[in-house]
């Protein structure tokens, strides 16, 4: 994957590489998660993980923090389009016209003249609204509103819907992706579509994948920790993750995976959990409104 230098910021030291996006947009290679941020909290972690060297805020309607995201950004400082934000259209909002009044409102409430990126949040197959849906981000885009537009917990099959029936393809996909859910074929289809595989989940939400043996061993070879591990393996498969703390020196830690590298060796081992275990809902099954 290429990769684009944006180290051009007072404190870069940390400031992950730029990922291309098909429509000419980027994506940090680390994005913040800011899930279970209350609006105050979310401010607060937003500020200072931007001044940390985060670039890319995730959100999303349903965290109910857009507000505190979008404050957090402004605390910030930075010069615009410096740093990308993300929210989602939630399954409630799904449909054409609904989609247009969701994303105006969560323009509004992040405080921003365009959304960087904005994702329909979940597929909903059985409501199947989201074709309509994605159309009025497709309408939203040529006007403006919405500078990138993609899909998450999509599978291939549901994106070429996409493709098929409005003939817009999504730039990312943002899905669960962690060492026990590596995804492959899912992750090979994006790419052979061009379309970005974004991990949720990473460190796996505290269910126990930090403690796996081949992360904890990989961790003590190159003295950093399960956590560095679990992001730089997402890293080098090429899925940019989107880890949330609500601790500041977690999330400074979560950012600086880019000094070291996985053996061979270590990264056979860490195949070896690839169970498919998901730490969260199977969007196959679950739908979330
Ligand atoms: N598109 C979608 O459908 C979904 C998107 N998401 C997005 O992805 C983001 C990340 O996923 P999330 O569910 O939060 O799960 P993560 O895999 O990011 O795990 C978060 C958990 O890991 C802990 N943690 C964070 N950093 C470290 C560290 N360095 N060492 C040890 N533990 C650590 C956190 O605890 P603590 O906070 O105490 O540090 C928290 O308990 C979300 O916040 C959201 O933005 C998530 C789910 C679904
Ligand atoms: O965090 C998200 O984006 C979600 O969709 C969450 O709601 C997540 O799926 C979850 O775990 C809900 O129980």
């Amino acid at each position: 994957m290429s990769t684009e230098s944006t180290r051009s910021s007072p404190d870069a030291s940390l400031v992950p590489p730029r990922i291309p996006l098909a429509d000419g947009g980027w994506l940090s290679g680390i994005a913040l998660g800011t899930w279970k941020l209350d609006h105050d909290a979310a401010r607060a972690a937003v500020a200072e993980s931007i001044r940390a060297g985060y670039r890319q805020i995730d959100t999303a309607a349903r965290y109910h923090n857009e507000l505190g995201v979008g404050q957090g950004i402004r605390d910030a400082g930075l010069a615009p389009g410096e740093v990308q934000v993300t929210t989602k259209v939630r399954g409630g909002d799904q449909g054409h016209d609904e989609t247009l009044r969701a994303v105006e409102s969560s323009r509004r409430i992040l405080g921003v003249d365009a959304i960087d990126l904005c994702l329909v949040h979940w597929p909903l197959p059985r409501l199947d609204r989201y074709v309509d849906t994605w159309r009025a981000l497709v309408r939203l885009q040529a006007d403006g509103v919405v500078r990138s537009i993609g899909v998450s917990n999509f599978s291939l099959e549901q994106v070429d819907r996409l493709v098929a029936e409005t003939g817009v393809a999504p730039v990312v996909d943002q899905v669960e992706l962690h060492p026990r859910l590596p995804q492959e074929a899912l992750r090979a289809g994006l790419a052979e579509r061009g379309i970005v595989a974004q991990a949720w989940g990473p460190l796996g939400r505290g269910k126990g994948l930090l403690d796996a043996e081949p992360i904890v061993a990989a961790a003590r070879a190159h003295g950093v920790t399960p956590a560095q591990v679990a992001l730089r393996w997402l890293v080098e498969v090429g899925a940019p993750p989107v880890p949330k703390s609500g601790d500041a020196a977690r999330r400074r830690q979560n950012l600086d995976v880019f000094a070291f590298a996985l053996t061979p060796a270590e990264r056979a081992s860490i195949a070896t959990l690839a169970t498919g275990e998901r730490a969260g809902k199977d969007p196959s099954i679950d739908e979330e409104f």
